[in-house]
């Protein structure tokens, strides 16, 4: 008889933490958990360990291996004793636009931080919180001695056998998205912490890809953990020619690559990825819940939301900006969302419902046009996260992202990612495990490709137009 070994994988995301349970060998889900996050863009850490406690309840036993991805950016700091210092400020916090212009002038402006460390810092890096505690939250940050991501505060937590700061550690994968750590030269710049707080930081040690870490107090190994796009990356088995595109909180569009990037205009950021190689990646900060406020202010649910923008017959030129959080790509972290085009006949729910659909998707095209701008081939785009189960977006997105597009079998990819790099630890093997990730095909699409173009120059000429209000802080 075979015996079946157990891991589980963790998603500590924007809105939730969520648990899976996998078969070590295939990668097939035996057990699930869920637990919400408190809505805001400042959390105190003991949210996602509470969050973690609820989601993991009852599934982990039997679980040899756990590894945790947790979104990126978010900054955690702590003093001598492990004590958080400050609420985390997370990703999609943009308090610090205004230290982000300085900071990037500082080093010599945006084409010295491409080359340097493969990203420009916007708001959403933590390099940029830095700058922003030393100015604003000045008696936290003078207790702070060590500085962590999400994903590597819950993977300490969970470790037994550290105290402290002592043994805090990260991966590749996640450190990229920093600010402080080179996909060029495989390092922490020790120089940039010092350039945006004022002084240095105790940093987590780089696990390696497929490193086991620490032990939990129920004895099950600890892998790395990685940021929550790489950990997709590696539980949807990125190919070349395949570009991700989720639409969470954020929304993504990412791909394996070779080598880093170094994208001066700061569109792509040039990230590592959770296997020793590359993870090109745009992100925005407006996807799902595009869909959900609009939603609620038609006083539909999801589902009669989805049916009335799918029912419409078009937009007919009615354009939805979706910069309803402020946006990150483009870089105008104090836009606001826009309507233009309302007209008698623009002005009801489905074609309402529609535009916003058409919004949310007009963003990530222009992020999977980015990375094309990178020479990342874009041959098939694998729709994942939240809103991607919506039929609208389904029929939407293939003409609008210019790509053939496939539905990944529904499934909590970061977790399984992360799942799948605990099994890979847990083996000792060179390469992970291969697990099969089942896909289909979307609703048949309902726009041409010349009704695509069409929305998608609509859209240029609203940003274009309102440029002026878009980058005033209101
Ligand atoms: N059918 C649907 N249509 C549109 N949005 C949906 C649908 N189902 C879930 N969502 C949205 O997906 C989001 C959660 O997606 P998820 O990928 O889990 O996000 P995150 O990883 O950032 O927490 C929520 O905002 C939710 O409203
Ligand atoms: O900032 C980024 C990527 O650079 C975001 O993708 C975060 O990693 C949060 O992701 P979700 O909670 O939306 O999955």
């Amino acid at each position: 008889m075979t015996v079946r070994r157990l891991v589980a994988g963790v998603d500590c995301s924007t809105q939730a933490t969520k648990v899976v349970v996998c078969d070590a060998d295939t990668g097939a889900v035996l057990r699930e958990g869920r637990a919400a996050h408190p809505d805001a863009t400042e959390v105190d850490p003991q949210a996602w360990w509470q969050a973690w406690e609820t989601a993991s309840e009852g599934l982990l036993d039997g679980v040899e291996a756990i590894s945790v991805g947790g979104q990126q950016h978010g900054m955690v700091l702590m003093d001598s004793a492990g004590t958080v210092v400050h609420p985390a400020l997370l990703w999609n916090d943009t308090r610090s636009a205004g230290v982000t212009t300085e900071l990037v002038d500082e080093f010599g402006g945006a084409a010295a931080w491409a080359a340097a460390t493969g990203v420009v810092p916007v708001p959403s890096f933590t390099v940029t919180k830095l700058r922003w505690m030393r100015d604003f939250a000045a008696d936290a940050a003078a207790r702070a001695e060590a500085v962590a991501l999400p994903h590597d505060w819950l993977t300490h937590r969970l470790a037994a056998d550290r105290t402290g700061i002592e043994g805090l550690t990260t991966d590749r994968g996640d450190a990229s998205g920093t600010g402080w750590w080179s996909a060029i030269d495989e390092d922490y710049r020790t120089d940039l912490v010092e350039l945006a707080f004022g002084r240095s930081l105790a940093l987590p040690r780089v696990a390696g890809p497929a490193e086991l870490v620490g032990t939990t107090s129920t004895g099950a190994r600890l892998a790395a953990g990685t940021g929550d796009n790489m950990a997709a990356a590696l539980g949807l088995n990125l190919q070349p020619g395949d570009v991700a595109v989720s639409l969470g909180t954020s929304g993504t569009a990412f791909a394996r690559g070779v080598a880093p990037t170094t994208d001066a205009a700061g569109l792509v950021a040039g990230f590592a990825d959770a296997t020793g190689g590359y993870l090109p990646l745009v992100c925005t900060l407006n996807a799902a819940r595009v869909l959900s406020s609009t939603a609620a202010l038609l006083g539909m649910d999801l589902a009669a939301f989805d049916e009335a923008a799918l029912g419409s017959a078009g937009s007919d030129g009615l354009v939805l900006v979706p910069f309803l959080d402020g946006e990150r790509t483009p870089d105008l972290p104090h836009s606001t969302g826009l309507i233009y085009g309302l007209t008698r006949a623009t002005a009801v729910p489905s074609t309402m419902a529609r535009a916003a659909v058409e919004g949310m998707l007009c963003g990530l095209a222009d992020a999977v046009d980015a990375l094309r701008t990178q020479g990342i081939p874009v041959e098939r785009v694998l729709l994942l996260g939240g809103a991607a189960r919506s039929r609208a977006v389904q029929a939407l997105a293939p003409s609008l992202l210019g790509a053939p597009v496939v539905l990944p079998e529904p499934a909590e990819y970061v977790a399984l990612g992360a799942a799948r790099q605990a099994a890979w630890a847990l083996s000792g093997a060179e390469a992970p495990p291969a697990w099969d990730v089942p896909v289909s095909k979307p609703e048949a699409s309902i726009l041409t490709d010349a009704e695509a173009a069409t929305i998608r120059a609509h859209y240029a000429s609203v940003l274009s137009k309102g440029e002026p209000l878009l980058s005033t802080p209101r």
